[in-house]
């Protein structure tokens, strides 16, 4: 009797604590539909409004990051509040974010992460298509996976960045864990296929060497297809994550079978919009080089000298021309820095061609 006296306490308390909660969202969302109208009614002649500002957001989740006392985690915190940002601004304008397809990737899992679940995802075939559907306006922003800590880069994306004309609006880490999945007919001395993304199944190499030997691996185009493949096929089962589990209803036979306990897939955000500096910021350029003896050495030159950290550097074929190459390269700072600015002149200058990609707030969550 005494506990349940207890809990009715406590559970006025809580009741009570939410009606003040739910008070302060509706007051926050009705703020954010006041900067809506402030931002449509400030445009200049043929301006579109910019409802969607990645570096404020990033703002908003660092800030409130660095004021938890808890006793929920700074991350737990942050994402909650990432989901109240994500539905205010779905009152100023629904954004529309094509990813790398089908449901229940993990390309759409960043995006959600990223943008919160107010968001409309549509699956796209394939990272080509991504980076079309932005170029056509046929969605707000787009999100392609662009490299694996365990397996490197995406070489469709960097390609594609040489294709189209789209600015690097964000980025987003994501944990990547990998299950075996198996549907109801399938048991787990029968497998005798195992399908996933050529990717995840790198990503998964020791560990089916262990325990699949013999059983045949088959790449397809996402590790959601292949979820998609098990949910009626026998004797066969699935390497991919969370979400495609529950969106295709399969078993986990086993969990997080990664050969990386730290494996991680970054991501970027592409769209058309240029995004000003946060202080914590991150650019990612493209330059094509004329291959003469320590011309690398001299293209990265201007970062050491400058205290830049560079946080990766990729090489892809040019297009143009047969044995040249251009290099995607990422570092610390934004592109309106008088010093970035200043390095990248220098690179331009011995270069045969210099992109800057994007200037991007650093991945908060
Ligand atoms: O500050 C703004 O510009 C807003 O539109 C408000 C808000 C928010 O809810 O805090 C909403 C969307 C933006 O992406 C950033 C922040």
């Amino acid at each position: 009797m005494a506990m349940e006296q207890e809990l009715k306490a406590l559970r006025v308390r809580i009741d009570d604590l939410d009606s003040k909660i739910l008070d302060l969202i509706s007051e926050r969302a009705r703020c954010a539909q006041e900067v809506a109208k402030v931002k449509m009614a400030n445009l200049a002649e043929g301006e579109h409004p910019v409802f969607y500002r990645p570096e404020r957001e990033a703002f908003v989740l660092k800030n409130i990051m660095e004021r938890n006392k808890g006793p929920l985690g700074n991350e737990e915190m942050a994402r909650l509040f990432r989901e109240i940002m994500s539905t205010c601004l779905a009152l100023e304008q629904p954004l529309h974010v094509a990813y790398l397809g089908p449901e229940g990737t993990f390309t759409q899992a960043a995006a959600i992460k990223h943008f919160g679940h107010a968001v409309v995802t549509k699956p796209m075939a394939a990272i080509d298509e991504v980076f079309r559907e932005v170029v056509a306006g046929a969605v707000n922003f787009g999100v392609v996976p662009v490299e694996n800590s365990t397996e490197g880069a995406v070489n469709n994306t960097l390609d594609s960045f040489l294709e189209h004309d789209l600015v690097i609006c964000g980025e987003v880490e994501l944990r990547i864990h990998h299950h075996l999945l198996v549907g109801k007919n399938t048991k787990q001395d029968h497998i005798t296929r195992i399908y996933s993304h050529a990717q995840s199944l790198a990503q998964c190499r020791k560990w089916l060497d262990a325990h699949y030997p013999n059983v045949e691996r088959i790449a397809v185009s996402s590790n959601a297809d292949a979820a998609k493949r098990v949910q009626s096929e026998w004797n066969s089962a699935a390497i991919a994550g969370d979400m495609a589990a529950s969106l295709y209803d399969l078993t986990i036979l086993s969990e997080k079978i990664e050969d990386r306990p730290d494996n991680s897939t970054r991501f970027f955000i592409i769209g058309n919009q240029a995004v000003p500096p946060t202080g914590d910021d991150k650019t990612s350029i493209i330059v094509s080089i004329h291959n003469k003896p320590g011309i690398l050495h001299d293209l990265l030159e201007p970062f050491r000298r400058n205290h830049i950290d560079l946080t990766r550097i990729e090489t892809r074929p040019a297009r143009s021309s047969k044995w040249s190459y251009v290099f995607f390269i990422d570092f610390k700072g934004h592109c309106s820095d008088p010093l970035i600015k200043a390095v990248l002149e220098d690179m331009g200058k011995g270069s045969i061609g210099l992109k800057v990609l994007g200037s991007y707030p650093q991945a908060v969550l």
